[in-house]
């Protein structure tokens, strides 16, 4: 479990306050992913840098579990930093370094013993799929097969936490689903709770259980996935759900209505039981369906001719779990 609680960073430039997390308060269960999602300039990097304890927050806590990680002293720091695995956008690891070595490093530093690194990080290389590359230096490796090594790295001192900070943004779309993939796969194994900070929407959608829609270094909107998505309005439901921004330009006369719907209705068939039942022809318009948090949703944007009787299909609508919103045609 992660707790952050009312996190706040203020950064001087001269005469000038910067605040570049204004209260940040999150918590992640034990076991699961969490995703912080945010527009560059939100606060990310600042985010990581006091998580990790690089940058001493202005004020507020960040705790693991019931160790609260803020308010230790320097000489502390080093071993409350294990508890915080970190996997970077670039594995950033040593050229003249095999894989093994670079998996080794921060056992090294922890004067762990040489048989006991040796089967610890064959332990992990066999984890992430790259048993067979103990040998192999960085310049051997692809991108992805790289990540794996920074990965398997970030895990060599059990933390209670791994915190990727865009983990897949420097990597193709196969690999990107790969190394993800291989995270939840990681979660699922070893019961690792994960932050992913990213401006991807694909890596939320792929992976998380939950996120945080931070901005100008406020957490603006948050909650379970499915939770977030079915928020009709919301921003993280847009963008979770997308429909195309552009109309078409010659729409027929009528009333536009977004439908939100998610479960057992998103299977469900919604558009010709209204068309039965209030003897209508209804435009689909645009439409989305995805399956997210375990759950599918579907987001369809309709056309009613002139004449429909809006009201009592709206009521019907929302009285089967369908959020209905209104939009200008
Ligand atoms: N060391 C610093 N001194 C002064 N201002 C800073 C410092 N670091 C960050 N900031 C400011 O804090 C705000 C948040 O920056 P931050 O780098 O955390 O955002 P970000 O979401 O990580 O953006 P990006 O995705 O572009 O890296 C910005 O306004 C930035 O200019």
């Amino acid at each position: 479990m992660i707790t952050v609680t009312d996190l706040r960073k203020v950064y001087r430039q001269g005469e000038r306050e910067v605040i570049a997390l204004d209260g940040v308060t999150l918590s992640v269960p034990t076991g699961s992913i969490h995703g912080i999602i945010g527009h560059s300039g939100a606060g990310k990097s600042t985010l990581v840098r006091c998580l990790t304890l690089l940058d001493r927050p202005t004020s507020g806590t960040v705790a693991i579990g019931d160790k609260e990680l803020s308010s230790v002293s320097d000489a502390e720091l080093l071993n409350a930093r294990r508890s915080i695995g970190m996997v970077f956008q670039h594995a950033n690891l040593f050229d003249s370094r095999t894989t093994f070595q670079n998996v080794a490093f921060p056992l090294e530093l922890t004067g762990t013993p040489k048989a006991a690194i040796a089967v610890k990080v064959n332990d992990l290389l066999n984890l992430v799929g790259l048993g067979a590359f103990a040998d192999a230096y960085p310049a051997q490796l692809s991108g992805g097969q790289k990540q794996r090594v920074g990965i398997a790295r970030a895990l060599a001192t059990d933390p209670d936490v791994l915190l990727c900070d865009e983990p897949t943004s420097a990597l193709d779309p196969k690999t990107t689903d790969e190394i993800l993939d291989l995270v939840k796969d990681l979660r699922d194994r070893l019961g690792i709770t994960v932050l992913v900070i990213t401006h991807e929407m694909d890596v939320v959608k792929r992976i998380c259980n939950s996120v945080s829609l931070l901005e100008a270094g406020r957490i603006v909107e948050h909650g379970a996935l499915a939770e977030v998505v079915a928020r009709p309005g919301g921003r993280l439901s847009a963008a979770l759900l997308p429909l195309p921004g552009i109309m078409p330009e010659e729409l027929p006369a009528g009333l536009v209505l977004d439908l939100l719907y998610s479960g057992d209705q998103a299977a469900a068939p919604v558009i010709s039981d209204i068309t039965r039942r209030f003897d209508v022809d209804v435009n689909v318009l645009a439409g989305s369906v995805e399956s997210l948090g375990g759950a599918q949703f579907a987001h369809l944007r309709i056309l009613l001719p002139v004449g429909s009787d809006v009201p009592a299909i709206k009521a019907h609508l929302s009285a089967n779990g369908i959020a209905v919103t209104s939009k200008e045609a």
